[in-house]
């Protein structure tokens, strides 16, 4: 049964359908609606959706000291024998790798109880692997809806599933992908919510295969991909030096997701059409003079550009507004989520180098043009003072000012050479790949790109000298700590 849901919007108004069930678990986690601007694409509207989430409550019950430190919490956190957990988190980890290959690169780059976490929630799902318990988790819920079983989907089974995430959170895991999320809800503060939300998310999957409006379509995102989000940052952890509130670094964090889900549902058009479902907003195709019709048709028209190239431009105002939180994390995070935020929007950048065509193709970001967003991501991760400052003490070291940077900053491989010892073999196993798989004219591609890369930092941070921070970022071994202490006393320009 379906009910209408009202969002007050500025200046549109949406009227939005949504199942009983669901508008049940919406009206228990209204609180105080956040005004969350929307841009929608072919007009210059802005509209406010009034609906409330339950983000502030989420993050209130993710925040230290929570349910874990009390004694009740620790009684119930199950005792595994590490070698059982240790394959349980491992058999995660490959999930993550095989279904969300864009996130699964940025988890190598997370310290190790970060990146087993988000491979288990990930895993569950289908997500990107931010961390292992909560990405399988998430992995194993999507296969459930998109897989051969689809077919059988029953609400029964989606409320198995829920009693399931019930008995996780008690520690009382059923199998080994159960385990390693429940290892994972007593080792970080996760609140159940967003993992209950999930599975509404896999519920509306199941019941609508269009979405009238982007209304419709931002709850789905949100549901499936939003709550990843949530879940994810009491894993990445807040930097305690942040200068914004928590619910700001938790909105970015569901925008992100938002943002993922929205370039996902782009780059899969054709392949979703093939199953039936087209997740664009009907009532933006109608703007466009498009439809169902044009979707199974698969030919790419001025009107379908026009209408891709709005879709795209929303997308990518979600990962804008991403981008604020993402220099908010834990500092050990910043690295792991910018490159994924970059990597996220090279989808959409190879949406349009395919000139739109995504009901024939897939677009796909390669290994080289991949590899080359790690270095860019390092730089957006540093704390702005911290670059400066490096920078500005780098113009007064001789040594540094003096080195061949012409060869220096061209080299991936030197620059692989400086980052610190954990990343260092990932980071190399990734360029002997590289290497073995394409031949030297690619290498020189790799480092004209990532000369490239670094153009692109410096549009982005104007102030910083060139030449000082190519040398910081080659010749120097730049991680956070290390930053730091080079700074010394050097005081900011
Ligand atoms: C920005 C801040 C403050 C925090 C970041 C917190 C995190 C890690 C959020 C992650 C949100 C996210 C990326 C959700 C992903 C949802 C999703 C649909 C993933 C699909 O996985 P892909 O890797 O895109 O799959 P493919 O293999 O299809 O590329």
């Amino acid at each position: 049964m379906f009910r209408t849901l009202s969002f007050s919007s500025k200046p549109c108004i949406g009227r939005l359908q949504v199942p009983e069930s669901m508008l049940t678990t919406a009206r228990a986690q209204v609180v105080a609606a956040p005004k969350i601007p929307i841009a929608f694409p072919g007009s210059t509207k802005q509209c406010i959706l009034d609906i409330d989430l339950g983000v502030h409550e989420v993050v209130q019950r993710q925040s230290w000291p929570n349910n874990l430190s009390t004694e009740a919490g620790d009684s119930r956190k199950p005792r595994f024998d590490p070698m059982f957990i240790g394959d349980a988190y491992d058999k995660c980890r490959a999930i993550c790798a095989e279904y969300a290959k864009t996130f699964y690169l940025g988890t190598l780059l997370m310290t190790k109880e970060r990146q087993k976490a988000i491979w288990a929630i990930y895993g569950n799902y289908t997500l990107t692997g931010f961390a292992d318990d909560l990405l399988f988790w998430c992995r194993r819920t999507d296969e459930l809806v998109d897989g051969p079983n689809a077919g059988y989907m029953s609400s029964a089974v989606l409320e198995r599933w829920e009693d399931r995430l019930e008995d996780i959170f008690e520690g009382r895991p059923y199998d080994m992908l159960d385990a390693a999320l429940s290892d994972t809800v007593f080792n970080f503060p996760l609140d159940i919510k967003p993992f209950r939300d999930m599975i509404e998310g896999m519920r509306m999957d199941t019941r609508k295969s269009r979405y009238k409006s982007f209304q419709e379509l931002y709850l789905y995102c949100y549901y499936v991909a939003g709550t990843v989000g949530l879940m994810s940052v009491p894993v990445m952890g807040i930097a305690p030096e942040s200068s914004v509130s928590a619910h700001t670094i938790y909105n970015a964090a569901l925008y992100l997701g938002i943002g993922n889900q929205l370039t996902n549902i782009l780059r899969d058009v054709g392949e979703d059409a093939s199953r039936g479902r087209v997740y664009l907003p009907q009532d933006e195709l109608a703007q466009f003079g498009l439809s169902d019709k044009d979707v199974f048709s698969r030919k790419v028209t001025d009107a379908w550009r026009h209408f891709m190239k709005e879709q795209i431009i929303r997308a990518r105002f979600f990962f804008n507004l991403a981008e604020e939180g993402a220099s908010q994390l834990d500092k050990d995070s910043r690295w792991p989520v910018w490159s994924s935020l970059i990597l996220y929007r090279k989808i959409l950048d190879a949406i349009e180098e395919n000139d739109y065509d995504n009901l024939t193709k897939r677009a796909y970001v390669g290994r080289t043009k991949r590899l080359l967003t790690l270095p860019l991501a390092y730089s957006r991760a540093l704390p702005r003072p911290v670059v400066r400052a490096v920078t500005n003490s780098l113009i007064n070291l001789e040594g540094a000012t003096s080195g061949s940077c012409e060869t220096g900053y061209c080299d991936l491989k030197s620059w692989i050479d400086q980052v610190s010892s954990s990343h260092k073999k990932i980071l190399n196993a990734e360029y002997s790949e590289l290497i073995l798989k394409d031949c030297n004219d690619e290498v020189e591609r790799v480092q004209k790109g990532l000369a490239s890369q670094l153009e692109e930092m410096f549009s982005k941070y104007e102030s910083i000298p060139r030449v000082e921070t190519i040398q910081f970022l080659l010749f120097y071994k730049v991680n956070m700590e290390d930053a730091r202490k080079n700074v010394g006393d050097v005081p900011c320009k």
